[in-house]
């Protein structure tokens, strides 16, 4: 498990990460959202014992990283695909890995049929590989040491959709096997398909951490007028929090029920009045990153 507790980085007086604080529990997939620059490598990178915190601890099943006896064996970490050394092949940095960590060569082949490199790729250097491959290739590192948790920062970048796919196969699987799974991303929806736990970052600080189920739940109501100055006005006055969608509706914190009163006291004209689940799920994480408030209602 990982937990991370009121971890705080101060780059000058820039502050990366703001007094961050969530856990990550075996058997399960934990998405760790945020817009670029929002703080998830910086935290990421406390977590592994790379950048020592201003403030605050993580641990690693129970204990700091650097104080893990052979950190590959215990967590597998995939923090930058790209900055893998150019000049050595695949097969080359798997050895290594295998050698560093104590577990038999016969891993290399276990690992590149599991990630779907064939040996003449492995061959290749580094240099030479796509992203996707280069991720193929951080990820079977990471798996080499059979760990029991997994920490891997954005590792759906320069994949397909069909390698994004057969990856949260393979995260979900470990998950399920008791695993655990820490994953950044800036989509949703590479990890709703696959994370049990959502905890979103902005600007530094954490601004929701809860069940998948639990916070796209609590997404409200869309809701689309002829005017949407004359539609914030009347959810301003009903006293329904709201934020602007993509889409040039309106997420709204209350039922339909109350949506829909609100806009006919005011004698708002609505085009479109839902429940913003499956649907909303981008503009819930929006407005969770945003700061869109309702304040901006034009007078
Ligand atoms: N070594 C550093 N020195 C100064 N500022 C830094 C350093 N590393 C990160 N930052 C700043 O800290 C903030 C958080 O960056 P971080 O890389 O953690 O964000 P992120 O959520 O991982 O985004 P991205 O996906 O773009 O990397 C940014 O404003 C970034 O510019």
């Amino acid at each position: 498990m990982i937990h991370v507790e009121n971890l705080t980085k101060r780059y000058g007086g820039h502050t990366a990460v703001q007094d961050v604080s969530f856990r990550c529990e075996p058997g399960t997939v934990t998405g760790f959202l945020g817009p670029n620059g929002a703080g998830k490598s910086t935290t990421m990178r406390m977590i592994a014992g790379l950048t020592p915190p201003t403030a605050g601890s993580a641990t690693v099943l129970g204990v700091p990283y650097r104080q893990l006896p052979n950190p590959g064996r215990e967590i597998g970490v995939l923090l930058d695909a790209g900055a893998q050394h150019a000049g050595r092949s695949g097969l080359e940095v798997l050895r290594l890995t295998a050698d560093v960590l104590g577990v038999p060569r016969a891993r290399v082949d276990e690992l590149l049929s599991l990630v779907d490199l064939d040996r003449t790729k492995a061959r290749r250097r580094v240099g030479d590989y796509s992203l996707g491959m280069r991720q193929r290739l951080g990820l079977a590192q990471a798996l080499i040491g059979d760990p029991r948790v997994l920490m891997l920062d954005e590792p759906a970048n320069g994949l397909d959709p069909e390698g994004i796919h057969w990856m949260r196969g393979l995260l979900r699987d470990f998950a399920d096997r008791g695993g655990t799974v820490l994953l950044s991303s800036h989509l949703l929806r590479e990890v709703e398909a696959v994370a049990d736990r959502l905890v979103v970052i902005a600007g530094g600080r954490i601004v929701a951490d809860a069940d998948k189920a639990e916070l796209l739940q609590a997404t409200g109501t869309l809701v689309k007028a002829t005017s949407r100055t004359e539609l914030r006005r009347a959810l301003a006055a009903a006293g329904l929090p709201s934020t602007t969608t993509t889409d040039g509706g309106q997420l709204v914190e209350a039922t339909a029920e109350q949506v829909g009163r609100a806009a006919a006291d005011a004698g708002v004209v609505l085009l479109e009045l839902r429940p913003a689940d499956g649907a909303g799920l981008e503009e819930l994480f929006l407005s969770l990153t945003h700061t869109a408030p309702t304040e901006e209602v034009a007078a």
